[in-house]
């Protein structure tokens, strides 16, 4: 007996010096780059284990370390080393070097397949050489007409929240955004409700806060442990919901590209009566390559569908969310956007279009400005599938890498001693302000954004339908943040609305 007791004893003695010299090796690669005091085996996890409020403070901690010392920083998960990189150079370097995605957005995976966010680096490779042109200037021109409908339809709404005590104005934003996506990307012109629906809006949230939930529990990191409980079972129900949409969504754009060609191929006869949109969609390419190549399969195109609605609806509404914040902080800055476009529409409050959009040159900086200080999504990250010279360091193959576009966005360094400061004028100027690899809510390099210019259209015009008419105010200064994978407010997204004084006068 206490020789079994006394062999167990040694051999989980050499167990643990085994991984107590892997883990030295492991962290003596990392040597010299900041970190938190670290614990045996543990290393930092101790100190992310909290509410997504408390992911956000270390988020923070982090920035200002690597501001500091302008350097990178390694926080370890356990015995995998996380490398956070805000400094423009290292940005440049590790985006346009790696295409491969951390384990970590596997939890996604379940909803999003392969579809270009989360799809591994060989598939991504394949199908971004097909998809990367379809947001280019002129598509998302095509758009026009759906961005001004959507932008009517939210004023309306908005404007039966006129004189209410300050309210939540996420869900108007999430469903006149999500509306646009499948009216345009996805070409479906007639919107159901079985499309846009609360069931729909309720599963978003709760499968992105799933999402954090297994991002933070590493116990739940891996597939076996996870399918086991409460929260994967919970996690497919929201997915059948979401999948649903994608589904109904397909079924409809089928539909109704029928009845086009039907009415095509009745020719005169019935002219006038095609109401199909003006434009060739992304899911008309997705459709269009599937012909072209067998190898295409319906459930790539399904995981692009749902990897549309994601990507172009909720960046979208946050986008605007955090600009309204910012405009009904500063009566300056959207007084001064008002008088903007005063100059381009009068008093009228007709379309918004092309040649509008151009002009908007204030409103464009606004924009920018608070994509600087507030990108939707805090970060993103990248695995180093080889080794990677740094001017500082040399990154090892397997690390995963941070980037950190909140640290990036208000770092004195790139962006001057007003970095902190909420100052759009800074767009005009005439040199470019910061660094280009310093603004980084759209990501950068390879795998960034391809949807940056609908973005940029979708927001300008629902700006200019909205404070033409509406007059926003808000409490940014004591404002607490959280990372729910987007950045959002702990309090909600409140917002409170009057009506212009012109309008009051119209009535
Ligand atoms: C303000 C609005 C938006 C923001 C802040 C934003 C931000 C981002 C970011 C940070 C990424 C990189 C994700 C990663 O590497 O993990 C990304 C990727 C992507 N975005 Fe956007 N996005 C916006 C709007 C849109 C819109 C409107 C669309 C489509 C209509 C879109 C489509 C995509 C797609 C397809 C990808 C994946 C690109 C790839 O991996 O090749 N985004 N976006």
């Amino acid at each position: 007996m206490l020789l079994s007791v006394y062999i167990a004893g040694t051999l989980f003695l050499c167990i643990c010096v085994l991984l107590w010299s892997l883990e030295r090796r492991e962290r003596n690669k990392y040597r010299g780059v900041p970190t938190l005091p670290l614990l045996p085996f543990i290393g930092n996890l101790h100190q992310a284990i909290g509410d997504t409020q408390h992911i956000f403070h270390v988020v923070e901690h982090i920035t200002e370390i690597c501001e500091e010392k302008q350097s990178l920083f390694v926080f370890w998960l356990g015995p995998c080393p996380i490398l956070a990189a805000q400094h423009p150079d290292d940005v440049k370097m590790i985006t346009n070097s790696f295409v491969e995605k951390p384990y970590f957005y596997d939890f996604g995976r379940a909803w999003l397949g392969d579809g270009l966010i989360t799809a591994p680096g060989y598939i991504w490779k394949q199908s971004i050489k097909k998809l990367s042109g379809t947001f280019t200037s002129s598509v998302v021109d095509g758009y026009q007409d759906v961005f001004n409908a959507q932008a009517q339809k939210l004023v309306i709404n908005l404007k039966t929240k006129v004189g209410q005590e300050p309210f939540d104005v996420m869900h108007e934003l999430a469903f006149a955004t999500l509306e646009s996506i499948c009216q345009t990307a996805l070409g479906v012109s007639n919107i159901s409700e079985s499309i846009v629906t609360e069931e729909y809006y309720d599963a978003f949230n709760r499968c992105l806060e799933l999402m954090i939930y297994r991002g933070v529990n590493i116990l739940l990191h891996p597939d076996a442990i996870y399918r086991l409980t409460p929260a994967h079972k919970e996690m497919m129900k929201c997915v059948a919901v979401l999948h649903k949409v994608s589904d109904n969504v397909m079924k409809k754009f089928r539909a109704e590209r029928n009845d086009v060609k039907t009415s095509e191929m009745r020719g005169n006869q019935n002219q006038g009566t095609n109401k199909g949109p003006k434009f060739k969609a992304f899911l008309d390419i997705l459709l269009e390559l599937r012909e072209l190549d067998p190898n295409y399969t319906d459930d790539q195109i399904k995981s692009e569908v749902d990897t549309i609605i994601v990507a172009g609806q909720e960046t979208v509404a946050t986008a605007f969310f955090y600009t309204l914040l910012m405009i009904g902080c500063k009566p300056g800055v959207q007084e001064k956007m008002y008088a903007e476009l005063h100059s381009i529409f009068g008093d009228s409050k007709r379309p918004v279009c092309k040649e509008d959009l151009a002009r908007m040159r204030y409103c464009e900086a606004i924009i920018n400005e608070t994509l600087r200080l507030y990108p939707p999504a805090p970060g993103v990250m990248r695995y180093a599938d080889r080794n990677l010279k740094l001017k500082s360091f040399t990154i090892p193959k397997g690390t995963i890498c941070a980037i950190n576009f909140w640290g990036a966005g208000r770092s004195l360094q790139a962006w001057g001693p007003d970095a902190k400061v909420y100052r759009p004028e800074r767009w005009l100027e005439d040199q470019p302000p910061g660094n280009p690899a310093a603004f980084l809510p759209f990501s950068y390099g390879r795998r960034a954004c391809i949807g940056k210019k609908y973005a940029m259209a979708i927001l300008k015009t629902m700006l200019a339908h909205c404070v033409r008419e509406l007059d926003f105010e808000s409490q940014a200064a004591n404002l607490k943040l959280k990372i729910d994978l987007a950045l959002r407010p702990v309090s909600g997204h409140l917002i409170q609305i009057k009506l212009r004084e012109t309008e009051n006068r119209c009535l």
